[in-house]
């Protein structure tokens, strides 16, 4: 198993460098919640891990591999998963297309759906023949994570996935993803707004501002205090 290094990672759109020095390890299985205010970069540092921004100076492992030198594709290979804000699913195919398509990061080029997604997320089952276009919005975010999953990640990088979702699908949701990282061993990197959500779910957090990282820890150490200086508005 493959830990994640973040040396003094500096990140660009064009000239500008939105992530200026972060540094973190996420060891293997470990849950890693990013906290912040609108606007500092929580997205771009997500986006830079998967080689999505312009450009990365410093240094970022996964293992023995150098993921700078690596293309998006080549690091979801490796068995890092991103699931972007907003659920970019494929509206004209089915669920069941959409999870098959997660299927070709894999290696071992295995192209069926598992089983636990479905118990997971019973109402992808139901819904297999469907569009995906045709779910509601929290339908189609467990949809995005299934179609990661089938790739058989060991890493699992999401973007607010509750943010803009119903309430009864917030809780499932929220639910999977402990489980996933509780059970199934999956290191997680998680973007959150919701703060009681992140402290019962992470093992350790950082709290990012303009591109760097003010306060980290344990998830014990997100207390009030921190959230009233770091992330109140
Ligand atoms: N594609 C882009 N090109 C240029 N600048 C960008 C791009 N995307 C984001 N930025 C800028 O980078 C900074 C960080 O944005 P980012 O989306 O990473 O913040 P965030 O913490 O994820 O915010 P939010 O919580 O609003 O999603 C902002 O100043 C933003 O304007």
């Amino acid at each position: 198993m493959e830990t994640m290094r973040a040396q003094e990672l500096h990140s660009f759109y064009g000239k500008s460098p939105v992530i200026q020095g972060v540094s973190f390890d996420l060891e293997p299985g470990e849950f890693l919640a990013l906290l912040g205010r609108n606007g500092v970069g929580k997205t771009t540092l997500l986006k830079s891990l998967m080689g999505l921004t312009d450009g990365c100076t410093g240094g970022l492992v996964f293992g023995e591999s150098n993921l700078l030198s690596l293309s998006t594709s080549q690091r979801a290979k490796l068995g890092i998963a991103y699931i972007p804000q907003g659920r970019e699913i494929i509206p004209g195919f089915t669920v069941r297309e959409n999870i098959l398509m997660g299927t070709f990061a894999r290696v071992d080029g295995r192209r069926e759906i598992p089983e636990y997604l479905f118990e997971m997320f019973p109402i992808l089952r139901e819904f297999i023949g469907r569009k995906g276009g045709d779910l509601s919005g929290g339908q189609q975010q467990q949809l995005a994570i299934a179609r990661a999953l089938a790739m058989d990640p060991k890493i699992l990088i999401l973007d607010e996935p509750t943010e803009g979702i119903q309430p009864n699908i917030v809780k499932q949701i929220e639910e999977a993803i402990i489980r996933l990282n509780r059970e199934r061993g999956l290191g997680i990197i998680l973007v959150e707004q919701n703060v009681p959500f992140a402290r019962r779910a992470c093992d350790r957090f950082m709290v990012l501002d303009k591109g760097r990282v003010v306060v980290s820890g344990h998830s014990k150490d997100l207390t009030d205090s921190v959230v009233e200086k770091h992330l109140t508005f």
